[in-house]
């Protein structure tokens, strides 16, 4: 008893130096606790994660790779306990099927608050592998190869939208095309058409209507920085100050949107539209205690925040490269030629690009390819926990419990994959004549992520970029105004902006 008495004693006269004392016995501990300390990286990350917040918070999660290279290592402390690999071959095993690494505590940050202010798991953010397996299985023959015919004509009728809008408002009065934008309102109406068959309206109204791209691409931010403080996450949105906040805001305008598409689903006449929802009611047939309403709007909301922003990532970057790049151009534009000179006399010149025929263009199909090797939509490290038992990587043993993850944008620079050009943007890499060697580059392709967890929308993704440029260059000729305003916008998602063009309306029959 004199002892404590004494200690609090002691406590009350020298607080300062005692506190600074346990803090800095905490960052001695950091360092040291998990065996980490020998892998290289900022001093600072080794103590804290602060590091790796502030890193992600002044954007510098695409240029991770610079770090590795700095610190000549695959391996690299990023916070106490992350541990960032830039090695594509641990891709497969980080994000292989035995064992499954499972996600880390930053996909808190991506629970969906449902209109009533339900905090739910998705099928993107639940951690738990047994959960995974419940919540993905109805869900996805929907996004399946086979799907993607029945899938084709709401592509088109989205990007009939698109090439009407941009031929009035800009071919035809000569004004500059913010593309980043209109290509990021297409990929918002595409999605908004093949989940729900309803479009937002930005493409016809030219606008963010009720602010939801501004709002998706805010959680997405949100996710980048404050989802690396999982605890500070957690009670800024699911308990304390995030509970009470939720009474007076349940959610955002997406999920407002999301829930009054289902409603009125339910009540429409047409229950067989060839949408998601439509695909996910019927799975109700056979899982109904799982696809309740509230799983539904999980499921759809999903759709639009993991397939927009990501969708028109990839399209605006094909769209620069293919301008920037003029041996690239020719090459497209003759493989396009070829393709349309192929179609039978009595098909309808018209007719959009069909995924069929884009997957007759293997040079337009390789730019895509490397397209989402030097620019992967995700811009930093995706993170997963180490199972029992540790594993060992580049030849570093780590714990279980060591978060570790690779950046696409790090793995995909991997010169002893890609070789010394790794750097350049080189779609040929794709076309070569070992097929060995080209498989062997698409095993390794960690865009759309890898394992139990790959991008479930990956089809999707491809339909509508497979569709959508070619038909873009057939109709108009693309002009950018200056490349040097093309910037990059890094957060979770490395968005990019500057993307002004002019467009002229071709002639329809150039290509014959
Ligand atoms: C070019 C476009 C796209 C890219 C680059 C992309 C990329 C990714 C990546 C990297 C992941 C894994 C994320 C992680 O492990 O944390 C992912 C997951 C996911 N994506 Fe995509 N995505 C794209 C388009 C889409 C589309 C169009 C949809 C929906 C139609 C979609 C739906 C999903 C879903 C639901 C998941 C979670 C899968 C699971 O955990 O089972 N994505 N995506």
């Amino acid at each position: 008893m004199t002892i404590l008495l004494d200690a609090i004693l002691f406590t009350k006269t020298y607080w300062v130096p005692v506190c600074a004392g346990i803090l800095l016995a905490r960052l001695v501990y950091n360092r040291y606790k998990n065996g980490l300390s020998d892998i290289p990286g900022p001093f600072l990350a080794s103590l804290t994660d602060l590091w790796m917040f502030s890193h992600y918070l002044r954007r510098k999660g695409h240029q991770e790779w610079k770090l590795h290279e700095k610190y000549n290592s695959p391996l690299l402390r990023i916070a106490p306990n992350t541990i960032a690999v830039a090695d594509a071959e641990a891709v497969k095993t980080i994000y292989g099927w035995k064992p499954i690494f499972s996600k880390s505590r930053l996909y808190i940050s991506q629970y969906v608050t449902t209109e009533d202010g339900t905090v739910l798991e998705n099928v993107s953010s639940t951690r738990d592998e047994a959960r995974h397996s419940i919540l993905r299985r109805p869900v996805a023959h929907a996004y399946s190869l086979g799907t993607l015919v029945e899938f084709e004509p709401l592509v088109d009728s989205t990007s009939l939208v698109f090439f009407k809008e941009v031929e009035e408002r800009f071919a035809r009065t000569g004004k500059e095309c913010e593309l980043s934008k209109w290509v990021q309102m297409y990929a918002f109406d595409i999605i908004g058409e093949l989940t729900f068959s309803k479009r937002f309206g930005f493409l016809e109204s030219g606008k963010d209507l009720g602010n939801m791209m501004y709002h998706t691409g805010k959680a997405m931010d949100y996710i980048g920085f404050v989802g690396q403080v999982p605890t500070l996450d957690e009670w800024l949105r699911i308990k304390g100050f995030g509970y009470i906040l939720r009474k007076f805001r349940p959610t955002g305008p997406l999920m407002k949107f999301t829930a009054r598409q289902i409603r009125e689903h339910a009540a429409s006449p047409d229950q067989t539209r060839p949408d998601f929802l439509s695909r996910f009611i019927k799975a109700r047939e056979k899982y109904p205690d799982l696809m309740t309403d509230r799983r539904l709007a999980t499921y759809t909301n999903t759709n639009i925040s993991a397939g927009s922003d990501t969708t028109a990532i990839a399209l605006r970057e094909a769209i620069f490269r293919i301008l920037t790049h003029p041996g690239c151009y020719g090459k497209f534009m003759a493989e396009l030629k070829r393709t349309l000179q192929a179609r039978a006399e009595d098909v309808e010149y018209s007719k959009p690009i069909t995924w069929a025929e884009s997957q007759r263009m293997p040079y337009f199909q390789a730019v895509v390819k490397e397209c989402l090797r030097v620019h992967p939509a995700l811009g930093q490290v995706i993170p997963r926990d180490v199972p029992a038992g540790g594993v060992t990587l580049c030849g570093k043993y780590l714990p279980e419990g060591t978060v570790v993850g690779c950046n696409a944008w790090s793995v995909h620079r991997d010169k002893a994959v890609y070789g010394e050009d790794a750097h350049e943007f080189v779609p040929e890499r794709w076309l070569d004549a070992d097929v060995e060697r080209v498989r062997y580059l698409e095993s390794l392709s960690f865009a759309f992520g890898g394992g139990s967890r790959v991008c479930l929308g990956k089809n999707i993704a491809m339909l509508e970029i497979s569709k959508f440029v070619p038909e873009f260059f057939r109709r108009f000729e693309i002009a950018l105004v200056d490349p040097g305003r093309y910037r990059l916008f890094p957060g979770w998602l490395v968005l990019q902006n500057g993307l002004d063009v002019t467009l002229k309306v071709r002639d329809g029959k150039e290509f014959l």
